[in-house]
């Protein structure tokens, strides 16, 4: 199982995470509209840290983007909003990342609707529809994912916390496409700072 650990932006806290947990991803939300958002004036203080780096971008275009990269010498890309396949395809092409694509769920999911998607993405990612986008710390029906007709791997998100790692591990274990979790708002002291203990008990959990 692998670990992103998303909605950080503070040096300090990077650094605990990446000593006490090294999670394989750690996420930088770059939409203006988030408690958790991460201006340029971070850059200095991030860019050198010594892990892989995930830009989350809501709807953006390919500039902003490409601007984040290079100020925060990104490694993966997740694209968060109802991004089409046209752009996530340039997305792809253009910088040569990886590539997280985000649907967010509501009653259920139209796996049609992902097909065309695959040959640009890495992962598929699973996460709560809000109003918001993200970062809501709302679950929804997990029993949805036991349909998932690909082979291609995906994350488990939205309202992942201690008091779910059960259905979690039971998920785990029905589903071999379900190679990931991602953690956010439910490990937070404050929007962007994350309690590292409280990750380190989860992740003692859920690991493989
Ligand atoms: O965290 C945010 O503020 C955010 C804003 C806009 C898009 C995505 C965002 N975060 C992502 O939300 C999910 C789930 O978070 P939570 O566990 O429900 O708090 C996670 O994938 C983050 O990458």
């Amino acid at each position: 199982m692998k670990l992103k650990v998303c909605g950080m932006r503070s040096e300090e806290n990077i650094k605990g995470l990446i000593s006490q947990i090294n999670p394989d991803w750690m996420g930088l939300i770059f939409y203006a509209k988030s408690p958790r958002f991460v201006s340029k004036d971070f850059a200095d203080s991030i860019k050198d840290l010594d892990i892989s780096k995930v830009g989350v971008f809501v709807n953006t275009n390919l500039e902003e983007i490409k601007k984040a990269i290079s100020r925060f010498d990104l490694h993966t890309i997740q694209l968060h909003g109802e991004e089409s396949v046209d752009f996530t395809r340039s997305v792809k092409q253009e910088t040569g990342l990886e590539i997280f694509k985000v649907f967010s769920v509501k009653e259920n999911v139209d796996w049609k609707e992902l097909e065309s998607y695959l040959p640009y993405v890495d992962y598929f990612l699973f996460d709560t529809f809000t109003k918001e986008y993200g970062g809501s710390g709302k679950t929804f029906d997990w029993q949805i994912l036991k349909s998932y007709p690909f082979e291609k791997p995906f994350l488990l998100s939205g309202g992942l916390s201690l008091e779910n790692i059960q259905d979690i591990q039971k998920l785990q274990s029905e589903i071999p496409q379900l190679i990931g979790v991602d953690i956010n708002s439910k490990f937070e002291v404050e929007p962007g700072f994350k309690d590292i203990d409280k990750i380190g008990e989860f992740w003692e959990k859920v690991r493989d």
